[in-house]
C-alpha cells in the first residue's frame, strides 16, 4: 500500500521444557513458543527482529528462509556464511525487506539447532488493493515437522563419531508443533498423554467456506505426505510463487518447501475429519506413526474424534507420484518470469555419501563441505584470504561414475572453498543423485538456495545427459522456487541469475546431511556489497574489526 511499514518484533530465545508430542524435552523457544510467532507483513515492508539470546551457554543465528535479502546479505542469518553467531546475552538486530508476497519460513541456521524447535513462519500479503488470482475466505498457516527425543548435541556428536551413529527416524511427526508419542511404557513425569501441550492441532472450519492453508515443512530429515480425509486440495502457491492450479489428494513436501492449498469445507458437516502427515521416501513404518490433526466442522465439538480411521499415507517407497507432483508445478499465467534462454555456466553437482578417514560424510563432486570460522561474507569483503580454502571446488564429476551402485571408492576430501560467480551471469545447476553407501538405495535430498529464487527447468530419471536432457527443459513457464528435491537416482536442473551481491549457501535441507558436508557456498558481486555492520563480526579473523 501507500508507504511501506516497519514491523518490529522483539524475541527472546531460550531453552524450556516442552512436550510437543507428550514427551518432555528441552526445546528452544521464541517468547515461550515453538513454533515461534508468525511474522506477518505486507510486500515492501521492513521486518526488524530484535533477537535476544537467552540460551545461557549457546550461540544462535536465525535464517529467513525464502527472503532474498537484496541489499542486506548480512541479515541472511547463516552462521559461518553471512555472520558470526550471536553470543549468549547479546541482542542482535535482523533488518530486511520482504519484497515478495507469499509464504516463507524462518529457522535456526547454526549447528543442528533447528531441530531443537527454533522455527516459524513468515506470511507476506499483497499491497493494499491487489488480490491473489484465486479466492479464499480464510488464511491459515500449518508448519509440519519431525521430532526427535535426543538433543541436537547428542545427534551431532553421533554423526561426527567413529563409529558413526545415525540419527535414525524421528520419534514423532508434528503438525504445527503438536504430535503424539506413545507414552504407555513411560512414567507420567517423562511422557504424559493428557498433557494439553500435545493435544492435536485442530483447524475449525465453517461449512461451505474455502481455506487457504499455507502448508510447509521444516523437517530435520523426513519427506512428508499431507492429506485431509475426504477433501481435495488445490495447489496454488509454491515457495512464494503462484502455480497453475492442480488438485491433489495428498501433498508431498520436502524440508524447506512452502505451499498454499485451497480446501473447501464441502463435506458432511455433522462430523470432524482427520488431517494427517506421514513419512515417505524412507521406511518409517515401524518407527514413526503418522501425525494426526483434526479438521473441526463448526459447530461440532473441537475435541470430538472423527468417526473414521485416520487415512494412511501413500506407499513410502513409490517415487513415481512424487516425481509427477514435482513435474506438475508450473508458473501460473500472468505470473510467469521468463528465464534467460541460455546460461553462461553449467555446474553439475553429484550428490554422494562418502567416507573420510572412517567418518561418514556427504559430498558434492567428492568434496565434503565444512564451514569456516570466519564467515565468508566478511572474509571476502575484507579480503581475509587465509580465512578459507582458495581452491575452487569442482564443477563436474568423473563421467565413469556409476550412479546406480555403491561407489567402489567412497573417499572424498573436505573443503571450505566456494564457487565464485560472475555478477549478473546466468548459472545452471544440475543436481545429480546417486546410490548411497547402502546397496540399492538412493535418498531424496531437498536443496535450498539462499539469496535467490531459481527456475526449475526439469527433472529426470537416471544420469543427466548434457547433450540430450537440456532439450527437454521447460523454458516456457518454469516455476521459481528456493527449495527443490532431487529424487532417488534422478537429476534436477535449475537456473538462476547471480544478481544478488553477497555470499549464499546452497545445501541439502536435511539437517544431518548439511552437517555431514552436503552443501556449498556461492559468491557474487562482493564488490557491490555495502559497508558490513560490525554486529555480524567478532569471531575468527573478524575479531580484528571489533577490538578497540
Ligand atoms: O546419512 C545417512 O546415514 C544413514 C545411513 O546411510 C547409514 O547409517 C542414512 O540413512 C543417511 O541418510
Amino acid at each position: 500500500g501507500e508507504g511501506a511499514r516497519v514491523r518490529v518484533y522483539k524475541w527472546e530465545v531460550k531453552y524450556e521444557y516442552k512436550s510437543p508430542d507428550c514427551y518432555k524435552k528441552l526445546a528452544i523457544t521464541i517468547n515461550g513458543r515453538t513454533p515461534g510467532p508468525t511474522i506477518v507483513a505486507q510486500q515492501g515492508d521492513t521486518v526488524v527482529v530484535e533477537l535476544t539470546n537467552s540460551l545461557l551457554t549457546e550461540n544462535v543465528a536465525i535464517h529467513w528462509h525464502g527472503i532474498r535479502q537484496i541489499g542486506t546479505p548480512w541479515s541472511d542469518g547463516t552462521e559461518g556464511v553471512t555472520q558470526c553467531p550471536i553470543l549468549p546475552g547479546d541482542t542482535f538486530v535482523y533488518r530486511f525487506v520482504v519484497d515478495r508476497p507469499g509464504s516463507y519460513l524462518y529457522h535456526a541456521h547454526y549447528g543442528m539447532q533447528r531441530e531443537a524447535g527454533l522455527y516459524g513462519a513468515i506470511r507476506v500479503s499483497l499491497p493494499d488493493g491487489e488480490r491473489e488470482p484465486y479466492h479464499y475466505d480464510y488464511d491459515r498457516t500449518i508448519i509440519l515437522n519431525d521430532w526427535y527425543h535426543k538433543s541436537a548435541y547428542e545427534q551431532a556428536t553421533g554423526l561426527s563419531s567413529k563409529p558413526f551413529v545415525w540419527v535414525g527416524e524421528p520419534q514423532s511427526l508434528l503438525i504445527h508443533g503438536r504430535g503424539r508419542f506413545n507414552c504407555s511404557t513411560m512414567d507420567a513425569a517423562t511422557c504424559n498423554a493428557t498433557n494439553p501441550e500435545c493435544a492435536p492441532y485442530t483447524l475449525t472450519v465453517v461449512p461451505g467456506k474455502t481455506y487457504r492453508l499455507r502448508v510447509s515443512s521444516l523437517t530435520a530429515l523426513s519427506a512428508l505426505s499431507f492429506q485431509i480425509e475426504g477433501h481435495n486440495m488445490t495447489v496454488v502457491e509454491a515457495d512464494g510463487h503462484n502455480v497453475v492450479p492442480f488438485v491433489v489428494k495428498n501433498l508431498f513436501l520436502y524440508s524447506g518447501e512452502t505451499y498454499s492449498v485451497l480446501v473447501t469445507a464441502d463435506q458432511d458437516p455433522s462430523r470432524n475429519y482427520w488431517a494427517t502427515s506421514s513419512i515417505v521416501g524412507r521406511n518409517a513404518t515401524f518407527t514413526t506413526p503418522p501425525a494426526l490433526s483434526v479438521i473441526n466442522y463448526y459447530p461440532n465439538h473441537l475435541r470430538r474424534a472423527p468417526p473414521t480411521r485416520p487415512p494412511a499415507g501413500p506407499v513410502w517407497n513409490d517415487v513415481a507420484p512424487r516425481l509427477s507432483q514435482s513435474l506438475a508445478i508450473k508458473a501460473r499465467e500472468g505470473y510467469i518470469h521468463a528465464p534467460p534462454a541460455a546460461s553462461d555456466r553449467v555446474i553439475v553437482l553429484l550428490n554422494t555419501q562418502n567416507r573420510i578417514d572412517g567418518y561418514m560424510k556427504w559430498a558434492v563432486n567428492n568434496v565434503s563441505f565444512t564451514l569456516p570460522h570466519t564467515p565468508y561474507l566478511i572474509a571476502l569483503k575484507h579480503r581475509l584470504l587465509g580465512a578459507f580454502d582458495q581452491t575452487p571446488p569442482p564443477e563436474n564429476f568423473d563421467p565413469a561414475h556409476d550412479i546406480y551402485s555403491v561407489a567402489k571408492n567412497p573417499n572424498a576430501t573436505t573443503s571450505n572453498g566456494l564457487y565464485r560467480l560472475e555478477f549478473n551471469s546466468t548459472v545452471d545447476i544440475i543436481l545429480q543423485n546417486a546410490n548411497s553407501l547402502t546397496p540399492n538405495n538412493s535418498e531424496t535430498h531437498p536443496w535450498h538456495l539462499h539469496g535467490h529464487d531459481f527456475w526449475v527447468l526439469g527433472y529426470g530419471e537416471g544420469k543427466f545427459d548434457i547433450e540430450k536432457d537440456p532439450k527437454s527443459y521447460n523454458l516456457v513457464n518454469p516455476i521459481m522456487k528456493n527449495t527443490v528435491p532431487v529424487h532417488p537416482y534422478g537429476w534436477t536442473a535449475l537456473r538462476f541469475r547471480a544478481d544478488n551481491p553477497g555470499a549464499w549457501a546452497f545445501h541439502c535441507h536435511i539437517e544431518a546431511h548439511f552437517y555431514m558436508g552436503m552443501g556449498l557456498v556461492f559468491e557474487e558481486g562482493i564488490d557491490r556489497v555495502g559497508k558490513l555492520p560490525s554486529s555480524i563480526m567478532g569471531c575468527g579473523k573478524t575479531r580484528q574489526f571489533t577490538s578497540p
